[in-house]
């Protein structure tokens, strides 16, 4: 049984032994179907003509129809083919196929929430010459904007026969404020060995009204929106307006971000390629710090809210003493603080490198320097730089008289590690992603983010998407894995400790329950949220497959 929630954005389906479709938007739901075959059955019986001719007159009638009112009609997928996919057994995606959220289960533990999972349909709702599809970047630069891009123009055209495709110059703003730019697979062959995003980028300027007035005036049916949190809220309220307005547009969000910070989806692309420049830059400050007496390396790496990157560039490296992220609060004087630690690591070791998320540790900047409540053009908090920060910090304790001398070098290339082109694994998975975006648009799927969930391509509603921010979890086996690599201590008192439970408990719950007592899981159901987010996995991203 399926019922509708909050606007329309999730349809909730409930199965046997606990198991819930969160459905993804289509056409149908709000689009009404054209009885085409009511229509040609009642033609052929009431005249002369032949039933396959009046299927064809139907057909087109219909199709006249269609265009100009929107009613729905469908169409054999032209995959079937394609030479390319024809050998291909089960080629198309089964329609009840679904996708686990959750993939650690107890014998009897509910089914819990699954998603579509993505992928070519039989019957698709567009003719290919009526497709008129388009693209916008918006956000921040993340490695394999262009390969993205590159996938939705080359998947349009060679696996439906689209051929008309716009590039959205400069975000949403471009909408209505710029030219678009025509893109053919020509046009887009060689983007995916560049940096950055070939249609430019911007935050703000996300006026709705203008934007779906844009679409609508240029007959555009496809809006494809590669971008991050905000990017993908933008896109919650464009396609709300479109299904307002009864418009035959699929919104198809592709999530873009270096943080990691959207939920549900196993890792966004470009993470890889990000933690993997973050390398050099960690290398950099580890050799410059063993190269010198009492030497330390402080390296501060891209993260607004999520210290993802810091903590993946630390694990990978091996180089790295201290990591210090936004979710796990740490302090600089006194008994257990950082400043006790560099000393203890210096005396072992001679040199440190320590690696800080730029997210990390605002509270002790706004304590010590004049508050900055400065907003960027989309309202995400502007940030101190907490780099230099504690760089000064730490060199104004250590030339305090009875202190050690020390040398530090303050490395900051968070830029770098973002305006690159993807590496080979970012680019197959983008690659994916943009041509699960294309089949679920072209089988009428709409308001939808497409993602990795477990290693599978999945449609997510927007709803899930934006309903929080996906954070590193200090309470989960990754983070312990992490302070065990590096040694250094977690910096929490009893009471951050505390409510970094009380914030997590879902899955502190889940891990406890998992590895010591599972009486209280088997006595009480827990809350549908606490279901979900007990979804962490032994690496804390999933890796896709
Ligand atoms: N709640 C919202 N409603 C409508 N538009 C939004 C909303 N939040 C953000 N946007 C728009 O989305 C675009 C991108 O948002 P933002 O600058 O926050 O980047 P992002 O997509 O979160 O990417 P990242 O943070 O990874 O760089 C901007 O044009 C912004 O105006
Ligand atoms: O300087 P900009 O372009 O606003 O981007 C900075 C922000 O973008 C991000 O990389 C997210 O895209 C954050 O980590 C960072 O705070
Ligand atoms: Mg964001």
């Amino acid at each position: 049984m399926a019922s509708n929630d909050s606007d329309s954005q999730m349809k909730i389906v409930h199965g046997d032994a606990g198991y819930i479709l969160e459905d993804v938007p289509h056409f149908a739901d709000y689009i009404p179907n054209l009885p085409v075959f009511s229509l040609s059955l009642s033609l052929f019986r009431s005249s002369s003509i032949t039933y396959a001719n009046c299927i064809a007159l139907t057909h087109s009638l219909a199709d006249r129809l269609c265009t100009t009112f929107f009613f729905l009609q469908t169409y054999p997928n032209p995959l079937r083919s394609n030479p390319a996919y024809s050998v291909v057994k089960q080629y198309f995606v089964h329609m009840d196929d679904t996708v686990p959220q959750k993939v650690v289960v107890h014998k009897d533990s509910p089914r819990g929430v699954h998603f579509r999972r993505a992928g070519p349909r039989q019957k698709v709702y567009f003719k290919s010459d009526e497709v008129h599809a388009c693209i916008v970047t918006c956000g921040g630069l993340c490695p394999g904007l262009n390969t993205v891009i590159r996938e939705i123009v080359c998947g349009l055209s060679y696996m439906y026969g689209v051929n008309k495709v716009l590039g959205i110059d400069g975000g949403y703003r471009g909408f209505y404020s710029k030219n678009t730019i025509t893109l053919t697979p020509k046009v887009v062959n060689d983007i995916h060995k560049r940096g950055g995003t070939i249609l430019g980028t911007s935050r703000g300027g996300h006026d709705t009204g203008k934007i779906v007035d844009s679409i609508q005036d240029r007959g555009i049916n496809q809006v494809y929106i590669i971008g991050g949190d905000g990017t993908q809220r933008g896109a919650t309220v464009i396609y709300e307006e479109v299904r307002r307005r009864g418009l035959k547009v699929a919104i198809a969000g592709i999530p873009k971000t270096i943080d990691n910070d959207i939920p549900v989806i196993d890792k966004s692309f470009g993470f890889d390629t990000a933690v993997e420049e973050a390398q050099r830059a960690i290398n950099a400050a580890h050799v410059e710090a063993e190269s010198i007496e009492n030497g330390i390396g402080v390296v501060k790496l891209m993260g607004r809210y999520s210290g993802f990157i810091a903590m993946y560039a630390t694990l990978a490296s091996r180089d790295v003493d201290c990591c210090l992220i936004p979710e796990s609060p740490f302090y600089l004087e006194g008994k257990g603080g950082l400043f006790e630690f560099i000393e203890k690591r210096l005396k072992e070791n001679g040199h440190m490198v320590i690696v800080i998320a730029e997210g990390a540790g605002q509270d002790l900047l706004t304590e010590s320097m004049q508050a900055m409540d400065q907003k960027d053009a989309s309202g995400n908090k502007l940030l101190q730089d907490v780099g230099l920060w504690i760089s000064h910090k730490i060199k104004d304790h250590f030339a305090r008289k009875d202190k050690m001398p020390i040398n530090l070098k303050y490395i900051d290339p968070t830029y770098m590690i973002r305006a690159i082109p993807s590496n080979a694994s970012d680019n197959v998975y983008c690659t994916l992603l943009a041509q699960s975006a294309v089949h679920g648009a072209m089988a009428g799927y709409t308001g939808f983010t497409v993602g990795l969930v477990n290693g599978r391509q999945t449609y997510i509603p927007f709803i899930r998407i934006n309903e929080r921010q996906n954070k590193v979890v200090i309470t989960d086996r990754m983070w312990a894995r992490l302070l065990s690599s590096t040694n250094q201590p977690s910096f929490l008192s009893p009471k951050d400790l505390e409510e970094a439970k009380k914030a997590e408990s879902p899955t502190q719950l889940l891990e406890e329950n998992n590895c010591n007592d599972v009486g209280d899981a088997e006595k009480e159901q827990p809350p549908k949220d606490e279901q979900e987010s007990g979804n962490h996995t032994d690496n804390g991203i999933k890796t896709q497959n």
